[in-house]
């Protein structure tokens, strides 16, 4: 058991460092530099290797330390409770016998925020519910619009998706996205007959031309940003009409690189009006009951204001994501302020 963590004799002044109003802060003279004793922050977590090794970067782990946080790796092949004890954990692992685990600690642990609850997750992690909350959601204002692609579930039988797609009436071309998000192997059909060529489940989705740049909506907590990334190119009518088939992309958005510094038409590269992308990741946080999350967004082309969501990941990449550790950890340190 952890007898209430501290960090003892940590020097005041680090550039970073931030105050934390808990009752167990105190702060002394010692040898005449301020010296503080603070309750440490124990964040306990279940990633894969290579999650731990894009997310816990030395540059995070040394921000983290000089706030008060402490990141400690569960290891899975003991009783959770019997570790820690913890004041938040954090976890991207799949299984559903490791859900089931979470799910009980959440019962027994109820002081600990688990980042974030296994059922959320699961609901983003099918490709058929994920994008519910934002169609539902239906957002529109003065700065625009944000809808989702129409799409339509093929459960089976590959043999029917043609007449499924005619009778739903999607435009070509489609893009083919296993259910299950957390596979990446993507496909866009050009034409009606190499539709039975598709492999379900899937879900088809309507490809909208957005000038083959898309923004990455990062979420943490009340945290948001927003980076370009390139995209799929442009589909034109004539080529739609010049090559049939269903063409692959093992894994399209890894391979994409940032748009950031690119010279692009501001009408593709003007990044989403701040104050829509602020009221989709509220809305979203509450009705997807996830803090940790990205959503990739395309602005239709022709369009100033006319936004699709594509796709929402749980616990993304966030180590790409410009300035993630400050982010980070003041998000950290606000769950521990809140409670
Ligand atoms: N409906 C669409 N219209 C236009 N382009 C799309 C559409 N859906 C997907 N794309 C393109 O395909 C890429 C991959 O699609 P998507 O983001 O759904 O897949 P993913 O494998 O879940 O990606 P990630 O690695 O972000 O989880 C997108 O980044 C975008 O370039
Ligand atoms: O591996 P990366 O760092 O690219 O992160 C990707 C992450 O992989 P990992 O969490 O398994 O590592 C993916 O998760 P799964 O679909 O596999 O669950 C998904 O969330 C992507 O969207 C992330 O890319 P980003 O959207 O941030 O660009
Ligand atoms: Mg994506
Ligand atoms: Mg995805």
């Amino acid at each position: 058991m952890r007898m209430k963590g501290e960090i003892v004799g940590y020097k005041r002044g680090v550039e970073e460092e931030e105050e934390i109003n808990t009752e167990e802060n105190q702060t002394e003279m010692v040898g005449g530099g301020l010296v503080q004793s603070k309750k440490t922050i124990v964040v306990g977590y279940a990633l894969t290797s290579k999650k731990t090794k894009s997310f816990l970067q030395p540059k995070l782990e040394c921000l983290a330390r000089a706030k008060g946080i402490l990141f400690v790796a569960i290891d899975q092949s003991k009783p959770l409770s019997d570790q820690g004890p913890f004041d938040i954990v954090l976890h991207k692992l799949s299984g559903s016998k490791w859900r089931r685990i979470l799910e009980e600690y959440r019962l027994t642990h109820p002081d600990v925020t688990v980042l974030d609850p296994p059922d959320a997750i699961q609901h983003v992690y099918n490709r058929q519910y994920m994008l519910e909350d934002v169609a539902d959601l239906n957002l529109s204002d003065s700065y625009g619009k944000v809808g989702v692609p129409r799409q339509l579930v093929i459960e089976k039988d590959s043999s029917s998706i043609s007449d499924a797609v005619s009778k739903a009436g999607l435009r070509l071309p489609l893009v083919a996205k296993p259910l299950a998000a957390k596979s990446h192997e993507l496909s866009l059909a050009y034409d009606k007959f190499s539709l039975q060529m598709l492999e379900p489940p899937l879900v088809l989705q309507e490809f909208i031309n957005h000038g083959g740049i898309l923004f990455k909506v990062y979420i943490v907590g009340e945290a948001i940003k927003v980076v370009r990334r390139f995209s799929l190119p442009d589909v034109s009518k004539r080529e739609l009409s010049k090559n049939p088939g269903v063409f692959r992309f093992p894994r399209v958005s890894c391979a994409a690189a940032s748009a950031d510094e690119a010279d692009l038409d501001p009408c593709v590269g003007e990044l989403p009006p701040r104050p829509l992308l602020e009221r989709l990741a509220k809305e979203l946080r509450r009705r997807l009951g996830l803090r940790l999350f990205n959503l990739d967004i395309i602005r239709e082309l022709g369009t100033k204001d006319r936004f699709y969501v594509i796709d929402i990941n749980y616990f993304p990449g966030y180590g790409k994501m410009p300035e993630y550790e400050h982010i980070f950890t003041d998000f950290l340190l606000s769950l521990v302020k809140q409670r």
